[in-house]
């Protein structure tokens, strides 16, 4: 049974079925793991790495904005006095703390030509109280490290510049520009630095103009790329940006809520499952398809050729002859086959259990016919009866008249015989040259007898001239009746044999005549008078 499902049609159309399902699906599977996800991931990245460059770009453009300030002040005729000691007032009239705290400087430090300080302005951080010195030294001492940096950056690059530095209480940015005269000639007599601290309210005016959350904070770390941290429904970026200080970096991070992504996440996933789901009732609707269009008619054909094998005669294979498709196609050729064989069929039973000259049954058919009845007749305990039917003087009929006119004598005879036969429903059979059977199930001897008499009567009236008989001028024949009851035993060969003394014992009479087998009389005493 499993070996058999395994060969068939069904079987492997189903393997194949489910090799192009898993081929897609894992093509599916493939095509996001190794191109849909990571495009998004890619597309998520390149959002955060946008968002950093923007929050990048708008400190270039604070740092612009101080450098901008700076300049101001510094191309000042009152600056570019004040630096060479003769605008006394000048700190007075300019600095004061509101300004400082105003303008969010922490620091605001004047250089002499040689760089070295001339004035120092600031706000102590923590404390925020205002301080204005010479050197960086007492009450401005936490400005030394500043005024270091910004005395290295002047020697390096006398131009003007800006830069960040780590910073004490939180991360500042610094500019410095050359200090000249208003109409921005020299000579340059020498520098200006401002400091201003990028604090929490600095960052959050920092956050309303980017519309992005901003952290920042000083890392001991040389610059490196910028680093990504993935936190549930969180993805947070870190940028480093160079310092004053090489060991010293300042980190600028924001976070991006990963909704988008994970939405888009999510409808790839929905797009695949609903897919598979999709591909996965197709490939079953196209099995349905092909067990509704190809393998029933198969199978239903198959059926039928396997019945018509069997000559089943009760065939039905009018719905599949109706098909107008390929299998209606084969089942009608088929179908035309198998009507072709059974007529030829018919044909070689009919050829091989009748006689060709006359069309009566043979031999063959009536010693078939004759065992079968003696079996019902004995099981039923009913009467039989048989006869042997004999045409007298044929062979001087054929010398006389020839062999084919004898051929035709044959053939009237045979069809007067079959007449009565088919009147009274019994066989009769041509089972030798001139010689012929009769089989009569359910009667007596004595209606056999008389049936007998009606054919011997039968040919009588069909008057053929025979001219050669001593008997008649016409053909006559020799009938000998036997019964089952009368028979020796209930074999055939023997009831036959009862019958054939009884035609023994009519031409022994005399032919012309029906003569009646009983088995206690002499074969003379069994004479029965002829009948002309
Ligand atoms: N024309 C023709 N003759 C046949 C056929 N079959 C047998 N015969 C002839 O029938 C004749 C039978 O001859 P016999 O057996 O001597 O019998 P009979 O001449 O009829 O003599 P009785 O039966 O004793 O009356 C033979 O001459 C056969 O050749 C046939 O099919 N056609």
């Amino acid at each position: 049974m499993l070996r058999h499902f395994s060969r068939s049609l069904r079987f492997q159309f189903l393997i194949a079925l489910s090799g192009v399902l898993l081929l897609a699906l894992g093509s599916l599977g493939a095509l996001s793991k190794w191109f849909i996800f990571p495009a998004l991931h890619k597309e998520e990245q390149g959002i955060i790495d946008q968002e950093l460059k923007r929050i990048e770009r708008s400190l270039v453009l604070a740092q612009q904005e101080l450098l901008v300030q700076a300049r101001d002040w510094a191309n000042w005729d009152d600056t570019y006095e004040f630096v060479q000691g003769n605008y006394p007032r000048y700190a007075d009239v300019n600095f004061s703390p509101e300004m400082l705290k105003e303008m969010r400087y922490q620091l605001i430090a004047f250089f002499a030509a040689d760089g070295s300080p001339y004035f120092l302005s600031g706000l102590v951080p923590h404390t925020g109280q205002f301080a204005s010195c010479a050197q960086p030294s007492g009450e401005c001492d936490w400005m030394a490290p500043y005024i270091d940096t910004m005395q290295r950056s002047i020697k390096d690059n006398p131009d003007q510049q800006s830069f960040l530095v780590p910073g004490i209480s939180s991360p500042a940015m610094v500019a410095i520009t050359p200090i000249l005269r208003t109409d921005g000639t020299g000579p340059n007599v020498g520098w200006l630095a401002k400091m201003r601290l990028m604090d929490e309210q600095w960052i959050a005016q920092w956050e309303t103009l980017t519309g992005l959350p901003i952290a920042i904070e000083r890392l001991p770390a040389p610059q490196r790329e910028p680093s990504i941290r993935i936190e549930g429904d969180t993805i947070h970026a870190q940028h480093l940006l160079p310092t004053s200080v090489p060991d010293m970096s300042i980190a600028i991070g924001t976070q991006l809520n990963r909704t988008h992504y994970l939405a888009s996440l999510d409808t790839i996933r929905y797009v695949l499952i609903w897919t598979a789901c999709l591909m996965l009732f197709v490939i079953g609707f196209v099995l349905w398809l092909m067990e509704r269009i190809i393998l029933t008619p198969l199978k239903a054909l198959s059926v039928f050729a396997r019945q018509a094998s069997k000559q089943d005669t009760n065939l039905d294979a009018q719905s599949l002859c109706r098909r107008g498709d390929e299998i209606g196609m084969l089942a009608r050729s088929f179908d035309q086959q198998l009507t072709r064989q059974r007529e030829l069929n018919a044909e070689l039973l009919n050829l091989s259990t009748h006689d060709a000259l006359t069309g009566l049954p043979n031999r063959r058919l009536f010693d078939q016919q004759l065992k079968d009845a003696i079996q019902e007749a004995v099981a039923l305990s009913q009467p039989l009866a048989v006869m042997m039917l004999d045409v007298d003087h044929f062979k001087l009929f054929n010398d006389h008249y020839g062999h084919q006119m004898g051929d035709e004598c044959l053939r009237k005879v045979s069809r007067a015989l079959q007449r009565v036969a088919n009147d009274h429903g019994f066989l009769i059979a041509r089972t030798g040259g001139e010689e012929f059977s009769a089989l009569l199930p359910g009667t007596s001897a004595d209606s056999a007898r008389q049936i007998g008499l009606l054919l011997h009567r039968t040919v009588d009236q069909l008057k053929l001239p025979h001219r050669a008989s001593p008997v008649s001028a016409y053909v006559t024949i020799c009938v000998g009746v036997s019964s089952l009851a009368d028979s020796t035993d209930i074999l055939p060969c023997s009831l036959m044999s009862t019958a054939d003394q009884a035609l023994y014992s009519a031409k022994a009479a005399g032919r012309h005549q029906v003569m009646v087998f009983t088995p206690s009389l002499d074969p003379v005493h069994m004479h029965e008078t002829p009948h002309e």
